[in-house]
C-alpha cells in the first residue's frame, strides 16, 4: 500500500467490549480525545471516533463504542454497537481490525462476547485492560492458553496509566496487514441452544484459563453492606444529596462575589473611560451587565459538577441507582432511568441522549419526558439571582443556610414532579409492568484526579463558550431592541418603555399578569428560550438599559426594589417546570424520531408552568408577598 493510498483510507480499529471494561479510557489514551470516561455501566451511548499514528507512522482510525455483553443487542446504544461492528450503520462499512476491551478481573461475560466476535469475520486482538487491579488482587491469568483458546492476540494494559498500549496497537497494526484472510462474518442471531452452547463454551475456557484470585476485592462488599442497606443506604444517599447542595450555595459565594466586584469594577471602568452614548451602553449595559450576570455564576455549577464527578468515579453512582430502583420502580420509572435523570442535572440533553441504555421503548420515552424536570445547571443563574435577591441570607437550626434550604426544595420539587409526572405517563398512555432492573455494580475506586480535573475543565468550558456563543450575540440583539426607537419628542414615562423591547413585553404581558410576571419578566423568557440562563441576562441588560443614571448596580438589588416576592416566588416556580430550552426539545425530536414527543413535552410543561406559577403567586399575594 502506498503511503498516500494509505493517508486516503487509513485503517479503521473498533473498541468493543463490556460496559465499564476502560474502552474510552484506552480511546482517549491512544487518540489524546477527552470523552467522558466514568465508574458505572453506560457511559458511551454514541460512536466516538479518534485518528492516532502508531510508532512505524501509520495513520490509524479509532472508533469508540457503547459497551455490550453480546452482538444480540436490546438498547438503542448496544444496536449502535452491532451495527458498527457488522458494518450496518449507513455509509460505513466493517472496521478492518476489532480491539475486543475486557475487564481483566471480570473475564467471565466478555468470553461470550469474544466468542461472537470470532464469528464477525475480522481479526481481532483481546486487551487485558485493568491489568493493575487485577495483579494487585493476584489474580493469575494463563494468558497463553487463554490466546490460542480464543484464538487471538492478548496483551494486557492498564488504560488509565497508558500502560501497554504501544504493544497493543502494534498488535492490532499488525492484524490490518493480514486483512488478505478476512472472510465474511457468519453472525447471525443465535437461537437458544446455540446461546447455552456459547455459553457453556466460555464457562469452559473461563474455568481453564483464570484462577481465582489471591486477594480478593472485598472492601467492596464491606462498603456494600453499609451503603446498600435498604435504611442506611437511603439515608446516607439523602445525606450527600443535602450535602452537595448546601455546599453549592454556601461554597461559592466568596468566589463569586469577587467575579461579581470584577463585571462591576470594568463596568465602572467602562463608564468612566468611554464617552456617554451608544457604544459606552452597548459594551456596559449590554455586554457586561448581560453576559457578565450569567458568569458569576461559574462557581455554583464548578461545584455542583465537582461533587457528581465524585460520586460517579468512585462507582457510587450505579449504588444510587440501585437504591432509587424502589421508590422510581413506584412512580413507573425503570432503574436503569437514574442515571439519565442524574445526568440531566448537568443539561438534559446529555440526559436525554443516555436513556439510549434503556431497552424498553415505553421506559425509555417516560424517562425522556421527565428529564427535563430535573433542574439543569443552565437554571442555577436563575435560582441563584432570584434567591439572593428576595430570601434573606439567614442560617436556620444554627447551621443551614436559609438560601441554601430554598435552593435544596427547587430540586426536590424538579424531582417529586419528575416521579409524579411518570406516575401519570403510566396511566395515561401506556399500562403495564416496569420491567426488572439489572446492572452491574463496578467495583470502588478512588476518583482520579485528572480524570475529575479535565472533566472539571471541559465543564466550564461549555458553560464559558455558551455565554460567548449563545449569550454574547443574543445580549446585543437585546440591547438594540431594549434601546430602539428612541422616545418621541415630550414623552414623560422611561425611555425603554417606548422601544421594541419595551412594545414586545406589553404584548406578552397581559398573558403572564395572572402569574405575576412584568414586561421585563415576560421578555426575558423569549430569548431565555435558546438557554435558559439567557433570562438572567437579559435581565441584567433591560434593567441596565432602563437605569436612568447608569449606576452600576448589582442586578439581585434591582430586582429586590422592582419585584414583589409573590412575582419572584411565581417566576422561581415558572422555571422548575417550564420548557425553557429549544435545543432540549430538538433532542427529543431526534432520539424519538417524531415532532410527537417534543409537542407532548412542550404543551405538558407549559400547562404545568402555569399553572404552579399561578397557585404560587396567589398563594404568596393572600399571604401578604404581593
Ligand atoms: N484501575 C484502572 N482503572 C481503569 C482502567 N481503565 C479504565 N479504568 C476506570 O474504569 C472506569 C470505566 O472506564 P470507561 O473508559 O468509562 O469504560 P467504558 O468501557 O468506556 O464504559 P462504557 O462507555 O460505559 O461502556 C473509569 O472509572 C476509569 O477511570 C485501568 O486500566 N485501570
Ligand atoms: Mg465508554
Amino acid at each position: 500500500m502506498t503511503s498516500q493510498a494509505e493517508s486516503l483510507d487509513p485503517a479503521r480499529i473498533a473498541l468493543v467490549g463490556n460496559p465499564n471494561s476502560g474502552k474510552t479510557a484506552l480511546f482517549n489514551a491512544l487518540t489524546g480525545s477527552r470523552q467522558k470516561v466514568a465508574n458505572y455501566a453506560g457511559v458511551t451511548v454514541e460512536r466516538k471516533e479518534g485518528v492516532l499514528t502508531t510508532a512505524s507512522g501509520r495513520t490509524l482510525r479509532l472508533l469508540d463504542l457503547p459497551g455490550t455483553y453480546s452482538l444480540r443487542a436490546r438498547s438503542p446504544d448496544e444496536v449502535v454497537t452491532r451495527d458498527a461492528i457488522l458494518g450496518r450503520l449507513a455509509g460505513e462499512s466493517a472496521p478492518d481490525v476489532l480491539i475486543c476491551v475486557a475487564d481483566a478481573t471480570n473475564l467471565r461475560l466478555v468470553l461470550r462476547l469474544a466468542l461472537e466476535l470470532k464469528q464477525v469475520g475480522r481479526p481481532f486482538v483481546l486487551a487485558l485492560n485493568m491489568f493493575d487491579i487485577a495483579q494487585r488482587q493476584g489474580l493469575r491469568i494463563d494468558v497463553e492458553r487463554l490466546a490460542s483458546e480464543i484464538g487471538a492476540p492478548i496483551v494486557t494494559t492498564v488504560a488509565t496509566r497508558k500502560r501497554g498500549l504501544d504493544d497493543l496497537i502494534a498488535q492490532a497494526e499488525a492484524l490490518t496487514v493480514s486483512l488478505a484472510g478476512e472472510h465474511a462474518s457468519t453472525w447471525h442471531e443465535p437461537d437458544a441452544a446455540e446461546i447455552r452452547a456459547a455459553h457453556a463454551e466460555a464457562q469452559r475456557i473461563f474455568k481453564a484459563c483464570v484462577k481465582p484470585p489471591e486477594r480478593p476485592d472485598t472492601i467492596t462488599g464491606k462498603i456494600d453492606d453499609v451503603l446498600l442497606n435498604p435504611a442506611a443506604g437511603l439515608l446516607i444517599l439523602g445525606l450527600l444529596l443535602f450535602v452537595m447542595f448546601q455546599a453549592v450555595f454556601t461554597w461559592a459565594t466568596p468566589t463569586m462575589d469577587l467575579i461579581d466586584g470584577g463585571f462591576a469594577a470594568l463596568a465602572g471602568w467602562v463608564g468612566a473611560h468611554l464617552p456617554q452614548g451608544l457604544l459606552g451602553s452597548l459594551i456596559a449595559d449590554g455586554l457586561i451587565a448581560g453576559v457578565g450576570s450569567v458568569l458569576v455564576f461559574l462557581p455554583q455549577i464548578l461545584i455542583l459538577f465537582f461533587f457528581i464527578l465524585l460520586l460517579e468515579d468512585s462507582g457510587y453512582m450505579a449504588r444510587a441507582a440501585f437504591l432509587m430502583d424502589k421508590i422510581m420502580g413506584g412512580a413507573g420509572l425503570h432503574g436503569r432511568a437514574f442515571i439519565p435523570l442524574l445526568s440531566s442535572f448537568a443539561c438534559a440533553i446529555p440526559g436525554i441522549m443516555s436513556t439510549r441504555v434503556i431497552d424498553n421503548r415505553h421506559d425509555r420515552l417516560t424517562t425522556i419526558l421527565v428529564a427535563p424536570l430535573m433542574t439543569c445547571s443552565a437554571r442555577i443563574p436563575v435560582y441563584t439571582l432570584i434567591i439572593g435577591a428576595f430570601i434573606p441570607q439567614k442560617t436556620v437550626w444554627g447551621f443551614l443556610s436559609l438560601q441554601g434550604l430554598v435552593m435544596f426544595g427547587l430540586y426536590a420539587s424538579g424531582i417529586v414532579s419528575a416521579l409524579a409526572v411518570s406516575f401519570v405517563i403510566r396511566r395515561v398512555f401506556w399500562r403495564g409492568t416496569v420491567e426488572p432492573f439489572m446492572m452491574e455494580l463496578p467495583t470502588y475506586r478512588w476518583p482520579e484526579p485528572r480524570n475529575v480535573l479535565l472533566n472539571l475543565w471541559a465543564r466550564a468550558k461549555i458553560f464559558i463558550t455558551r455565554a460567548g456563543k449563545i449569550i454574547l450575540p443574543l445580549m446585543v440583539l437585546i440591547w438594540v431592541l431594549a434601546t430602539f426607537p428612541y422616545p418621541p419628542e415630550g414623552a414623560t414615562g422611561p425611555a425603554i418603555d417606548y422601544s421594541f423591547a419595551g412594545i414586545l413585553g406589553g404584548w406578552i404581558e397581559p398573558l403572564l399578569r395572572p402569574i405575576g410576571f412584568n414586561w421585563q419578566m415576560s421578555i426575558a423568557l423569549i430569548p431565555g428560550m435558546a438557554a435558559r440562563e439567557v433570562a438572567v441576562a437579559t435581565l441584567g441588560t433591560v434593567y441596565a438599559v432602563s437605569d436612568p443614571d447608569g449606576a452600576a448596580t448589582a442586578l439581585s438589588a434591582t430586582l429586590s426594589s422592582q419585584w414583589s416576592l409573590a412575582s419572584a416566588l411565581s417566576f422561581l416556580a415558572w422555571y422548575v417546570f417550564a420548557p425553557q430550552c429549544a435545543p432540549t426539545l430538538a433532542v427529543v425530536k431526534r432520539e424519538t424520531n417524531s415532532w410527537l414527543w417534543p409537542t407532548v413535552m412542550f404543551v405538558y410543561m407549559v400547562a404545568l408552568a402555569y399553572l404552579a406559577a399561578f397557585v404560587t403567586y396567589h398563594v404568596a399575594v393572600a399571604m401578604g408577598a404581593g
